[in-house]
């Protein structure tokens, strides 16, 4: 199974947390509900994700973002409540009977009834405080809590809606609290203010009863920080649970001064990221206006997307497993749910998850024209290695070689098992700085991929917290090191090759620029038609129409930016470029 999708800077998986609510304009608030009232109106959705997909290893999200667990929980609900919309059980009994003004809620919920904290809140928790606390990453450190913590499958999907979500709406979530808090929220113990965040997101954005999330979470904080806390938290939440999400959202929203901040708040995003996003839409042909629907796609659970490595994996007994065929490249397939380990070939390291975006760019270096190809193929940032295994497979077909290297010992562990698959002559893992590269390797290299580390802003939808930890001086900080590593990566081809420049953030400080200043300084390049070759490595049609996803790049040639709202995938950018002879 690729790791990939799995660390910082490269296509990050994460998520498996379950999608905020649809808000009442079809936006994925926190927690929609159309009628002001509305907290669970007929068609609002769980946010709960799809149980099945829980465990998975990876760190993709379940396709729906809901499970069979809110479903039931849905049915339940269905067969209690009459049209006239009052609430009578299967006897008849008027049950919940509150006024219009009161919410409602069907779900029954893990710990429902305890006065102490159940292990699924305890999983969130533990979760959140380690991503707070220890820097953690979200979706590597939650399966491992959800084992130690032996959910079952409704559990585990309740925990992951919970911690994810937390995460992923916590400064919505803090603008919130901090109008119910009597001092700032960072004179707040930390744990307290985590508890506060989940519980805030059990009351405002999952089918949780009001006195369920207070119950829980105070009995949480009574068993894991003590009596004192718990106080202020119950008194905390009892003013939170005051207003509905959408009222929530309206009232701060009103108190912005302007509308970036609203967006803000409304989806859950820093404002300089909403900023950046909706610039580099701009500057990549499409409407900016787009900005909402990207924005929202963020707040999504991903579509857990699977490759076959070409010549090794064979797709067909996954798409009778019930996986759709996917439709940006070829040799991939679209989760239909469920334990994506069990999947055939998974074990095997021959099918595996990877972002059809990151297929995409394996297959554009592989695909891009090289007059008397050697067969001497790198990849200068490797780690974890999800595209290393497949330009490995691809070469293997063509007899060619890969030499997948990586700064990072660990990160070079992980290249190596991702490799593993792949016949063994096809590849070889180089541990170092890829700068160094050209004075052992100079003019050498037919075809190189160079993944740059990247503030990862295009892969928000799998890393829940990444949003708020990222800050703008993480552009200006890799700014460097993503010009010289493209530099290093022109100097390690041979005239004639062909280096692929791509990054997972969209972000035109990370791609635009870099490709300008290149241009700016070096006479010995010349800009592919990037779209192009997209568009003969994808499947016919995949780039047709709205789904468009090139660029003319000053001087001639194009790049690719892709998008989550529009392609599904990750934002992957990508520019070819050809070293002259
Ligand atoms: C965006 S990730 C690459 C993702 C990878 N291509 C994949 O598909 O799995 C960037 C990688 O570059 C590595 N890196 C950072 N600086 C580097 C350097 N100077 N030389 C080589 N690798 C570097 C990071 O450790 C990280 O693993």
């Amino acid at each position: 199974m690729s790791r990939d999708e799995q660390h910082d800077n490269g296509a990050a998986s994460g998520g498996r947390g379950g999608r905020p609510r649809r808000g009442p304009g079809g936006g994925a608030g926190p927690r929609g509900g159309g009628a002001a009232r509305g907290r669970r109106g007929p068609d609002a959705r769980s946010g709960i994700p799809d149980p099945r997909g829980a465990g998975d290893r990876d760190g993709q999200g379940a396709r729906s973002g809901r499970g069979r667990a809110a479903e039931r929980r849905d049915a339940g609900e269905r067969r209690d409540r009459p049209r006239d919309g009052s609430r009578r059980n299967t006897q008849g009994h008027e049950r919940n009977r509150r006024s219009q003004h009161e919410r409602s809620f069907s779900a029954q919920t893990p710990g429902q009834r305890r006065r102490q904290s159940d292990p699924a809140r305890l999983t969130a928790f533990r979760a959140l405080r380690a991503v707070n606390s220890e820097d953690a990453y979200g979706n590597l450190v939650l399966p491992g809590l959800v084992r130690e913590h032996r959910l079952d499958r409704r559990d585990a999907a309740f925990a992951t809606e919970l911690a994810y979500g937390a995460m992923r709406w916590s400064g919505t979530w803090d603008a919130v609290l901090a109008q119910c808090v009597d001092r700032p929220l960072e004179q707040l113990d930390p744990a307290v203010l985590d508890a506060l965040r989940l519980g805030t997101h059990q009351l405002l954005a999952m089918r949780v009863p009001d006195h369920a999330a207070l119950d829980a979470t105070v009995g949480l904080v009574r068993g894991e920080i003590g009596q004192g806390p718990a106080g202020l938290v119950n008194a905390v939440l009892r003013k939170v649970a005051r207003r509905t999400q959408e009222e929530w959202l309206e009232h701060l929203s009103a108190e912005q001064p302007d509308e970036w901040r609203r967006m803000g708040i409304r989806h859950a995003h820093p404002v300089w990221e909403i900023r950046a996003l909706r610039r580099a839409l701009r500057a990549t042909g499409r409407d900016p206006e787009e900005i909402t629907a990207l924005l929202e796609a963020d707040n999504e659970a991903p579509r857990v997307h699977l490759v076959a490595l070409p010549g090794l994996g064979d797709l067909a007994p996954v798409l009778d497993a019930g996986a759709e065929p996917g439709d940006l490249v070829a040799d991939s397939a679209v989760s239909g749910g469920g334990d994506v380990h069990r999947v055939p070939g998974t074990r095997e390291g021959v099918v595996r998850v990877q972002d059809a975006g990151s297929q995409l760019v394996a297959r554009v270096l592989a695909a891009a024209p090289v007059a008397d190809d050697t067969g001497h193929w790198a990849d200068l940032c490797a780690g974890p290695g999800g595209k290393a295994a497949l330009l490995a497979a691809l070469a293997h077909q063509r007899g060619a070689s890969l030499l997948a290297n990586e700064v990072s010992e660990h990160r070079s562990d992980l290249v190596r098992q991702s490799l593993a698959p792949v016949p063994r002559e096809a590849w070889d893992v180089r541990t170092g700085d890829a700068r160094e590269i050209p004075s052992r390797h100079a003019d050498a290299f037919d075809r190189v991929l160079v993944d740059v580390p990247c503030t990862g802003l295009g892969a928000l939808r799998r890393r829940p917290e990444a949003r708020w930890r990222r800050t703008p001086s993480d552009v200006a900080n890799l700014a460097g090191v993503q010009r010289e590593l493209l530099a290093a990566a022109l100097d390690a081809t041979r005239p004639g090759g062909v280096v692929l420049y791509a990054t997972c953030s969209p972000h035109t400080a990370e791609t635009h620029d870099v490709l300008h200043d290149l241009l700016e300084r070096r006479t010995d390049v010349a800009v592919l038609d990037t779209a192009r070759l997209a568009g003969q490595a994808a499947l016919p049609g995949a780039f047709d129409g709205a789904r468009a996803a090139g660029h003319d790049v000053p001087g001639g040639g194009t790049a690719v930016q892709l998008w989550p709202h529009v392609h599904g995938t990750d934002a992957m950018y990508m520019v070819a470029l050809r070293k002259r002879a």
